[in-house]
């Protein structure tokens, strides 16, 4: 409990301190998290998920990730902050109280370690995972051009030394396998939303066709409610749209996959700034970006909840 007072949300954290504020946090909610392995790294790190559960067996769970992108550091600092949230607005907040009085909820902190370490040691702009390549001198695919969606379509590059190469196959990164694994195993998410940064967007499927998916007027009016909830807290300007549209077409993504499983709400954020800093978002923004994302993911969260 006292290492989780003594923790500073506003500064950016190396892997190992971000793993150990996880232990702090699991230490002071034993009752509410535990911390799962769902398999190691391309380099053998562990790869954690803190899994908020009140009970039951096999709830209807939303997963959240962040950090997929290694260098998009305001993701993987929002989720701590995010984490420490939740856990202290439960029993607090009667949203939240309900939401995980109803379902659990997967927080995936740091979802490319290898990557993550990687921007700390050697280039803070590395993007991909960081598994060698054979017959190239570069390294790591993309590990959101890596899904069985649309894979190897436009809008990912066949070449290893592009930062959106899609990997040999289909699931190549054990980094996704291992998500893969998971959400197929647990066979109960109803959400999965995906955190990377920057340009203040929130998007839902498709990114590999700017063909609308079926459920597309309910995932934008979803959408629509979730960023008025972010935008009162500062004023910061969202747009929601489908990822082809109102980005740029991308294939072999997360959230493709996720929805084309069946999992309806799929959306990834795209976190501050538009552009001034980008990856390199100023420290003192953590925390004000991580309270209006929370705003907006809580107001997903109950809209799940509810339907
Ligand atoms: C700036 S960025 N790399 N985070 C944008 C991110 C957009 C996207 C999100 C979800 C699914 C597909 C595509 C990407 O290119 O992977
Ligand atoms: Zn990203």
């Amino acid at each position: 409990e006292r290492n989780a007072k003594i923790f500073d949300f506003a500064a950016y954290h190396d892997l190992d301190t971000i793993y150990s504020f996880m232990d702090t946090l699991v230490a002071s909610h034993p009752n509410l998290i535990s911390k799962i392995n769902i398999g190691n790294s391309y380099e053998n790190r562990p790869m954690y998920a803190l899994k908020f559960s009140t009970g039951g067996e096999n709830r209807p769970a939303i997963w959240i990730d962040a950090g997929i992108h290694a260098r998009e550091w305001v993701t993987q600092a929002s989720a701590v902050w995010i984490a420490n949230k939740m856990a202290s607005d439960y029993g607090v907040d009667p949203s939240v109280t309900s939401l995980l009085g109803q379902m659990d909820v997967y927080l995936m902190i740091v979802t490319n370690p290898d990557g993550y370490s990687f921007t700390h040691t050697d280039n803070r702009m590395w993007r991909k995972t960081r598994s060698v390549n054979p017959g190239s001198s570069c390294r790591g695919t993309d590990p959101n051009r890596n899904w069985d969606a649309g894979f190897g379509g436009p809008g990912a590059s066949k070449n290893p030394c592009s930062d959106s190469y899609h990997g040999p196959y289909a699931h190549s990164e054990v980094e996704v396998k291992n998500v893969v694994d998971l959400i197929k195993g647990h066979g109960n998410f109803k959400s999965f939303i995906s955190i990377h940064s920057y340009s203040q967007l929130l998007m839902y499927p498709y990114g590999y066709t700017c063909t609308n998916i079926p459920d597309q007027s309910e995932l934008h009016a979803v959408g629509t409610a979730a960023i008025k909830e972010l935008m009162s807290l500062y004023n910061t300007k969202y747009q929601v749209g489908s990822i082809c549209k109102i980005i740029y077409q991308a294939s072999g993504g997360s959230i493709d996959w996720t929805y084309n499983i069946g999992i309806k709400y799929s959306f990834a954020f795209e976190l501050r700034d538009t552009g001034l800093y980008g990856f390199l978002l100023p420290a003192n923004q953590i925390i004000p970006t991580a309270e209006e994302t929370w705003l907006g993911l809580k107001n997903i969260m109950e809209y799940v909840r509810d339907h």
